[in-house]
């Protein structure tokens, strides 16, 4: 078992790069099955999910050529459709969230498509159903086989209509676009997800020749075309990895520049960080977090402890929540962490109280954090890393404790921060991955 092993308690310092989104790669690597023309797609983060993703496109047929690091050329010319229905691949597909979105392009383009049931994190109940309601809305019958847990739909075609999605699911939204783009007519779809990994997803659709409108929004309007080309795309830098990084700054009192963050694509999120008393300076397109010995939470207007909360774009990602909660543990203040999304993504806070943290776990979605200002420092201890955002939260807890720890089930960490241990050494982190 890999293991993190690391020594708390020394500022970081220097410039840190941004991977690319993880969440808009899945996304934009799944719509390479739309066309057989060469798709190039730049600033993939070569994190554990994705390339298990790419693995899974090559034993389905895909022809996937690396031009360098993150940089990757795809063709899926033919798919091989006997092997979707193989038990190899019902293993492979299941290993992470994203490798749902395979659906939406196989359906949109060949009018059938297979998936085991996903994994991903076990942060709560992810039910599909915004997914399989928006398929029958096109017209898509769809099968669920309970024994071997594995998911069919098909279609003689598809045809436009209007969808009004139960929930802003992402993934859901992405699917759907991308089984419409090919459909015949009209497909507009109310109350769909807006992050930037859907915005990014629907322009990189639009250069190869889908008719989207709407982006940003949450109404979109898809008029179906004959046939997509190929194109070229870059990923946004990943704005959950920077949202991590300025908790890290702020919690081991570091001074950290985030280069070329994309500003105009990360909403609340600095804002966020600055209401727990962040500093954040913007220097052109790069972060500037700058050391701080103590940070302040704010409260609300009416003097009232601040709550922070998840919700569909534009509001505050819920993959941030536990960062946020990690980071309070330091402020100076109380503040109210409400995840409202996933039910089981708090439980972390075990690990975070035995380091010597001071929070109160209301319930499954809520906890209070006393902040310890800096006073106390967290204790190095043995963890393991439940999901990938409680993952790096107790990394980050770690560097900023007195003492060594041990964080357990790094595959958690590595499924969403590529080569985190090498890139946190170089500003300066006492990190180690062991073997045990
Ligand atoms: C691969 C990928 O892209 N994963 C992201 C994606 O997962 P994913 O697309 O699976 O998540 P969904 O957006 O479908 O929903 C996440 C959870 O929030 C609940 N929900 C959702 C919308 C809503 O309006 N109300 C509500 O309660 C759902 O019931 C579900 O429990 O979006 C999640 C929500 O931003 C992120 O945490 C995941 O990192
Ligand atoms: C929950 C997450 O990932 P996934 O949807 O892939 O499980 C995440 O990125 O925080």
């Amino acid at each position: 078992m890999n293991t993190f092993q690391i020594v708390g308690g020394n500022p970081l310092h220097g410039n840190f790069h941004p991977q690319g989104a993880k969440n808009e790669a899945l996304q934009v690597i799944c719509a390479i099955l739309l066309t057989s023309d060469l798709v190039r797609i730049k600033n993939i983060p070569e994190i554990q999910d994705v390339l298990i993703l790419i693995e899974i496109l090559k034993t389905v047929g895909v022809k996937v050529i690396r031009n360098s690091k993150g940089d990757y050329t795809f063709c899926s010319e033919e798919i091989d459709f006997d092997f979707l229905k193989s038990k190899e691949f019902r293993k492979n597909g299941a290993q992470l969230r994203g490798s749902i979105m395979l659906l939406g392009p196989l359906l949109g383009r060949f009018q059938e498509a297979y998936i085991p049931v996903p994994g991903g994190d076990k942060i709560g109940r992810r039910r599909l159903d915004t997914h399989f309601q928006g398929f029958i809305s096109l017209g898509a019958k769809f099968l669920y086989d309970e024994e071997e847990k594995y998911y069919a739909v098909t279609a003689e075609e598809l045809q436009g209509n209007y969808i009004l999605l139960e929930e802003a699911s992402v993934t859901g939204t992405a699917n759907i676009i991308m089984a419409s783009v090919l459909a015949k007519g009209t497909t507009q779809i109310y109350n769909a997800a807006c992050e930037p990994y859907i915005q990014q997803l629907c322009k990189m659709l639009n250069s190869m020749g889908a008719n989207i409108q709407g982006i940003g929004s949450n109404f979109l309007t898809i008029e179906g075309v004959e046939k997509l080309r190929g194109t070229e795309h870059t990923i946004l830098p990943d704005m959950i990895e920077i949202g991590s990084i300025i908790g890290l700054a702020a919690m081991t009192k570091s001074e950290i520049t985030i280069k070329n963050v994309s500003w105009k694509n990360l909403g609340n999120i600095p804002d966020t960080f600055k209401r727990l008393g962040i500093h954040i300076d913007k220097q052109e397109d790069d972060m500037h977090i700058p050391a701080q010995e103590h940070y302040k939470i704010q409260k609300f207007m009416d003097g009232s402890i601040l709550t922070v909360s998840d919700a569909p774009w534009p509001g505050f990602t819920p993959d941030l929540l536990s960062i946020i909660l990690v980071v309070s543990t330091q402020a100076q203040g109380s503040v109210l962490i409400h995840q409202k999304m996933f039910e089981s993504r708090l439980f972390f806070v075990d690990k975070l109280i035995d380091m010597g943290a001071q929070i109160i776990l209301c319930d499954p979605h809520r906890a209070t954090v006393i902040g310890l200002n800096q006073e106390i420092p967290l204790r190095g201890t043995m963890m393991t890393s439940p999901d990938i955002r409680a993952g790096i939260s107790l990394l980050i807890a770690a560097l900023s404790a007195k003492g060594t720890s041990l964080i357990h089930n790094i595959y958690q960490i590595d499924r969403g921060y590529e080569n985190i241990d090498g890139r946190l050494r170089a500003l300066g982190a006492d990190i180690t991955r062991v073997k045990i």
